[in-house]
Order: structure tokens, then sequence, then C-alpha cells
């Protein structure tokens, strides 16, 4: 992020400056999902959805347990591929390329990385965790590694706390620092977009804050899409909010305008607790 947006924005995140105040223009459509319908069995978890992700923006998903969040999220590097009798319709595109007919799946995933709830590391080593992606992809180098872990682990603000242990395990970090190692492993593997599925809620206050701190500057150079059932969270990190309810997606709007003035009576319904 540039300097004075940072600043702007830090000034936002204490509360000293409305968002949309800060709010840069719109970017570039990275992602694009038209007309998604997705099915379990007999069940339609996802009705007509359609909603763009611009590069370098948070786009945050809210809305009540079961609404489809995950689903969609995971639809965007097709983890749900894995799921038995899950059917998708509709189209979602990837710099304009349909991701299911256009790319293979790894290729994908390496575009399009995810973090989950949990944090999971691989039972190895600090090293090996951020250079499983990089060895996936046939670089062997030993200083081509070292450099792509270092830059990784920097990038997910992790580097100057694990530099003198990188063949400790990874298991043995605290959970915080357990999603920041998943975190530099899903860049390891550069990618465009990262899917983050409420990457905070298994995490104290003070790593939550490091979280979204650290989500904020990736901003600069990924588009992030966010699940989160934290209302301050989406309100303090996104560039847009969308709200689902009962699969469909009710509202799409910059989070400002989300939060201050909804479109759509079931938002604010949502928004003030009257539901959900
Ligand atoms: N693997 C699956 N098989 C069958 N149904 C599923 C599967 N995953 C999700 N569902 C159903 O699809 C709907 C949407 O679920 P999803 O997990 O996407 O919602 P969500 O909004 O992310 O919920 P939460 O906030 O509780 O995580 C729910 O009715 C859920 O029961």
């Amino acid at each position: 992020m540039a300097l004075a947006a940072k600043e702007a924005h830090e000034r936002e995140m204490m509360g000293e400056m409305p968002q949309d105040a800060v709010r840069l223009p719109h970017h570039e459509v990275r992602m694009s999902v038209s007309h998604l319908d997705l099915f379990y069995g007999d069940h339609q978890a996802l009705k007509n959805v359609n909603i763009d992700i611009r590069e370098r923006e948070i786009t945050s998903f809210i809305g009540p347990s079961g609404c489809g969040k995950s689903t969609l999220l995971r639809c965007l590097n097709r983890m749900n591929d894995y799921v038995k009798d899950c059917r998708v319709e509709g189209k979602i595109t990837l710099d304009g390329r349909d991701i299911y007919h256009d790319y293979n799946v790894t290729r994908l995933r390496q575009r399009v990385g995810m973090v989950f709830q949990r944090p999971n590391p691989f039972p190895m080593s600090i090293y090996d965790n951020v250079a499983y992606g990089p060895r996936g992809l046939g670089i062997k180098s030993r200083s081509e590694l070292d450099g792509i872990v270092e830059e990784s682990l920097r990038s997910a603000a992790l580097w100057d706390e694990v530099k003198d242990k990188l063949k400790a395990s990874g298991l043995g970090l605290s959970g915080g620092q357990q999603q920041r190692l998943c975190i530099a492993r899903a860049l390891a593997v550069k990618p465009e977009v990262l899917l983050m599925d409420e990457p905070t809620s298994a995490l104290d206050p003070v790593s939550t804050v490091q979280i979204e701190q650290l989500a904020c500057e990736l901003r600069e150079q990924y588009s992030l899409v966010v699940v989160t059932h934290n209302m301050q969270q989406a309100s303090r990190i996104s560039d847009s909010v969308a709200f689902f309810l009962l699969g469909e997606l009710i509202e799409h709007a910059p989070t400002a305008e989300l939060f201050r003035a909804p479109r759509d009576s079931r938002t604010a319904d949502y928004l003030t607790g009257r539901f959900g």
C-alpha cells in the first residue's frame, strides 16, 4: 500500500477517519462469478450468484451460518471438486478464462491459494512447509528455495520470529504463528488470489490483529477473499462486503456503504442482529 494510503488506513483502523475517505478507486476484475448455482445432491446451496472479485482489494463474505459463504469460497479454487454429489452450474473466470475448462486444477490452485479456518501446518519443518509448494512445481535449487522461503516468511510477517529455527517443526509454533506459516506456504507458489476461510476464528485477539494487519499489507499485491463471522473484522479490513442469505447473494457493496446504508432490508436486519 502506498504510504499515504497506508497511514490513512491505519488512522481509519483507529477510528479517526471514515472508511470511504480512504477508499482507493476500483481495481480491475480478477475473478468473475456468473449465474452460479451449486447443488449438494438435491440441496441447492448457491442460487444464481453473480459477483466480481477485484485485484488488490479485500472482499469479505458475511452472512448467517449455512448461507453458502464457504461453499462459494471453495468454488473459487475448485475445492468442491472433491465433494461427492456436488454439481456446479454457471461460470467462474480468472482473468477472463473459465476456471473449469481453461485451467487444470493444479495450475488454478497455484494462482488461487487457500488459507483455512484452523491453522494446518504439515508435520514437517518450518522451512519444508514453505518449500513444499515450490518443490512440487519442480524447483530444486537450494539457493532458489532459500530465497522463496525467506521472501514468503517475510511477506507473512513471520521471518523475524522463525529465522533462527527454520529446521524446527511447524507444529511447535503458536496458533497465530502457525496461521502465518500457512499464509507463507500459500504465498510461496506466488498466487494472485488468496482465499481465507474464517482465518482468525481459532486465534486469540493479538494473533487476530496480526493476521488482519497482514491481510491489509497483502492487499498491496494480491486479491483477498475472506469469509468472516466477525462484522468488526469485515468493516476493518474489507474494501467491499458481500452479504449472503440462504444461498443468495443479497448485496455486494463498498464496505462503508454496506454497513452504513444497506440497500436491502435483509442486510439491515442481519447487521442489526434482527436475525442470524
Ligand atoms: N460437503 C457438503 N455436503 C452437503 N452439504 C453441504 C456440504 N457443505 C456444505 N453443505 C451445505 O450447504 C449449505 C451452505 O454451507 P456453507 O458451509 O457453505 O455455509 P457457510 O455460510 O459457510 O456456513 P458457516 O458460516 O456455518 O461456515 C449448508 O446448508 C450446508 O449444510
